[in-house]
């Protein structure tokens, strides 16, 4: 199956590296639109052990294909995904829709403009823009794929498609519940470590840090709950410490966003899950989450 890949960031680009390296039909799609011209470039992929990965990727802009058949990887930020899904809607046909992105509720522009096939990956790996024909990546796990609307027999396809030895996939049943988590974990690191302006590690080294981690993951675990979703305090503060181990020293997304002077994608952490409780009149629960979601609103507002 040919993959286009959309979104010319970090995690585009070494996915997109690592299928052309494997010999599959690869093509890396300019998110905005108009932005670059088709043609091959030359993109290397350094990896922990700082051997490089290199491949000459096809790079093109949406409005260059009539019809995207195939598998569709959404590697941009989220941000972008009302408009995209407007892009998108009469490309795509059967085409499954993969959204790699950090988050809750990313799918819903889609779905709410009729996608059928739409799967959802946590991604369990680091990357980052070295220049723009250089990325650092960093595999941790195998990142889970699951179905949001679609077949499991789809999803087999799509892991399957997308796995290389680099950037491993795997199926996931219950993908809620891991997206739940990690968007829990992304609404403590994405908002506390911009404002402190630190690197990932601030929790294992910082106890008063950890404190307010803890506070932003026990009133998310509530909203979680209100959502169906049962998770334990002490899983998601693991995965925390766990996450803040093995990228210290590492600025999380936020923090380089904010310092490009580029917009967060903090309305699809902190802020939906305000927004989530609000509908639920659980609102006055989320205090920390909602203040910390709103400081990072006024950093990148004043910063842009
Ligand atoms: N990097 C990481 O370590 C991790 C990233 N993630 C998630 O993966 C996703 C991609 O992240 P990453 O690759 O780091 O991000 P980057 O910022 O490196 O790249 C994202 C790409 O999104 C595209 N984009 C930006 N704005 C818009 C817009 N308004 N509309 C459409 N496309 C847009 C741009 O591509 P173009 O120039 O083609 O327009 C940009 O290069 C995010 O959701 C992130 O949270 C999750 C875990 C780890
Ligand atoms: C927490 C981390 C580093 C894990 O991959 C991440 O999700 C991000 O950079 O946004």
């Amino acid at each position: 199956m040919k993959v286009y890949i959309i979104g010319y960031g970090a995690i585009g680009k070494a996915l997109a590296v690592f299928l052309k390296r494997e010999g599959r039909d690869v093509t890396l799609l300019r998110g905005r639109r108009g932005e670059g011209a088709k043609g091959e470039v030359p993109l290397n992929i350094t990896m922990p052990d700082d051997t490089v990965q290199e491949a000459a990727v096809e790079v093109a802009t949406l409005d260059a294909f009539g019809e995207l058949d195939g598998v569709v990887v959404l590697a941009n930020k989220s941000f972008g995904n009302r408009q995209l899904a407007q892009s998108l809607v009469d490309k795509t046909g059967h085409s499954p829709l993969v959204i790699l992105q950090n988050g809750l509720d990313v799918e819903a522009p889609f779905l709410e403009a009729g996608f059928k096939d739409v799967y959802r990956c946590v991604l369990f790996a680091t990357a980052q823009v070295e220049d723009e024909m250089m990325v650092r990546f960093k595999p941790v796990a195998a990142s889970p794929i699951g179905v949001i609307e679609g077949w499991t027999e789809i999803l087999s396809k799509v892991v399957e498609t997308l796995s290389t030895p680099s950037f491993q996939f795997n199926a996931e049943a219950s993908i809620q519940e891991v997206i739940w988590k990690k968007a829990i974990v992304n609404s403590a690191f994405n908002s506390i470590c911009p404002l402190l302006e630190i690197d990932n590690g601030v929790f294992y080294r910082n106890e008063e840090a950890l404190a307010i981690a803890r506070q932003v993951i026990e009133e998310c675990l509530l909203v979680a709950k209100a959502k169906g979703v049962q998770l334990e305090l002490g899983e998601v503060l693991n995965l925390l410490l766990q996450i803040s181990k093995s990228s210290d020293g590492q600025l999380i997304s936020t923090l380089q966003d904010i310092k490009k002077h580029r917009p967060t994608e903090i309305d699809t952490l902190n802020m939906a899950i305000a927004a989530m409780a609000d509908s639920m009149k659980i609102g006055e629960r989320v205090a920390v989450t909602r203040a910390l979601g709103k400081l990072i609103k006024i950093k990148e507002t004043v910063n842009l």
